[in-house]
């Protein structure tokens, strides 16, 4: 077959190489652990070499000292052309399933920044290597989805993160901005100035994102009167935990608002899920592992007068991106965990040991947060990553919040230019 021909078969022997002087551009964000900057973190190579070869299963490009390998099907797929690829909507023309799958170019042609590939048909795709690097799984997982700063009480409390100014945050950009910014490397942030009303904490809620309603309601303002069937509605200790983890996708961030609270007690413990959960990688990474394989179920099971629900979720206790092991969720509610009976007795055993040392991490004093929240300062926990709970309290305390959805926040920090 002609086209046969046309392919370069091994490594040498028609190799065609072409040099470059250009530097591989990746994604800004790394994560910081403990001030350790190697896991999870890109380098930009200075190397002014770039060179390519057609392989028979892929196109492979060292590009900035990056070697990538690019499927065929996936390169005509990702033309950006004008008849493939609509740049006004964001949105393919293309349609994927009259790609051959067994499609290779039939010309190859690479200048500076530019790689042209020809295909059977005639089509001409170009390709900016700087977005193939940016866009090649080699490049992705070197990197992070989520640039974080993973704490314990002394990293949090040195790194003197600005709690931002109530009048500021409604009205200016910027600070919203530095908010956010906060608020994505730590997982948790402090509005202040904000009046003691749940009007107010709506408004303040509604700058970053949608309201998730749940069968809490909207905005939410409770007090230990049992009013519903959860410790939660009581004068209780609560230990550390997620909320909702008994939602297939439990609610990406809580938001308190203490309204008054006239008693003892009552302070705020927060908690790095990730901090926690990156101690165990680096200790028994088979531990580490079985979190993030292991489902678990959680449930959520009301029956008062008032109220009837039943909710369930299933998911592990540590959710990872599966191309760069990077942890994205945490599920954590002891409280709230159901039967465990998706995996067998050996199994559990393991994972029983793999949950006693992640509490150990979660439950050390130096990792614990402690903060004591006044009417006025509203707290924004990222409910995917920093675990709550609070100390036992006398007296009356009111709080107010509500829950927001995770897609709406990030969309907001997006569109004001953070990397999300
Ligand atoms: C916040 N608010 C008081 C409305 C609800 C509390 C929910 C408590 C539940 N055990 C959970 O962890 O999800
Ligand atoms: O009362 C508190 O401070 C928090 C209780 C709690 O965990 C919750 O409402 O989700
Ligand atoms: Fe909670």
């Amino acid at each position: 077959m002609a086209l046969t021909r046309m392919f370069v078969r091994g490594v040498g022997c028609l190799q065609s190489v072409s040099r470059c002087h250009t530097q591989v551009v990746f994604p800004v964000g790394h994560i910081q652990i403990l001030g350790d900057t190697r896991r999870w973190q890109h380098t930009a190579p200075q190397s002014t070499n770039c060179n390519w070869q057609l392989r028979e299963d892929c196109f492979e490009l060292n590009y900035g000292g990056l070697v990538m390998h690019f499927d065929y099907v996936w390169l005509r797929d990702h033309c950006r052309s004008a008849s493939c690829y609509n740049s006004k909507t964001n949105q393919r023309n293309l349609d994927t399933a009259n790609v051959e799958l067994t499609i290779r170019p039939v010309k190859t042609r690479m200048d500076e920044e530019t790689l042209f590939l020809t295909w059977p048909d005639g089509h001409v795709t170009r390709y900016n290597l700087a977005w193939l690097a940016q866009n090649s799984y080699e490049g992705q997982k070197q990197s992070a989805m989520q640039p974080r700063i993973l704490w314990n009480s002394d990293i949090y409390t040195n790194a003197k993160a600005p709690a931002a100014n109530w009048e500021k945050f409604m009205s200016c950009n910027e600070e919203l901005k530095k908010f956010l910014k906060s608020f994505l490397l730590y997982g948790i942030a402090f509005v202040e100035g904000v009046p003691a009303t749940l009007e107010a904490t709506e408004m303040a809620s509604q700058r970053i994102s949608l309201i998730r309603e749940t069968m809490y309601g909207r905005m939410w303002s409770f007090t230990s009167d049992f009013s519903r069937g959860d410790t939660a509605y009581t004068k209780l200790a609560l230990d550390r935990h997620t909320d909702t983890s008994y939602f297939q996708e439990p609610c990406g961030i809580q938001i308190f608002h203490c309204l008054r609270h006239e008693g003892t007690g009552g302070r705020t413990l927060l908690v790095d899920g990730f901090y926690a959960a990156d101690k165990v990688l680096q200790k028994t990474p088979e531990n580490f592992d079985l979190l993030t394989r292991v489902p678990i179920k959680h449930e959520y099971i009301e029956n008062t007068s008032g109220h009837r629900n039943h909710m369930i979720g299933i998911g592990p206790v540590l959710n990872v991106y599966p191309w760069n092991n990077e942890v994205y969720m945490i599920r954590y509610n002891n409280y709230d965990r159901a039967v465990i009976n998706t995996v067998s007795h050996d199994v559990v055993q393991s994972w029983y040991k793999a949950h006693r040392e992640l509490t150990t991490e979660l439950r050390k004093p130096e990792n614990e947060l402690w903060v004591k929240l006044k009417p006025g300062k509203v707290l924004f926990i990222d409910n995917w990553r920093v675990l709550h709970g609070r100390e036992s309290f006398t007296g009356l305390r009111q709080l107010c919040g509500c829950y927001l959805t995770r897609d709406d926040v990030l969309n907001t920090a997006r569109s004001l230019g953070l990397q999300a």
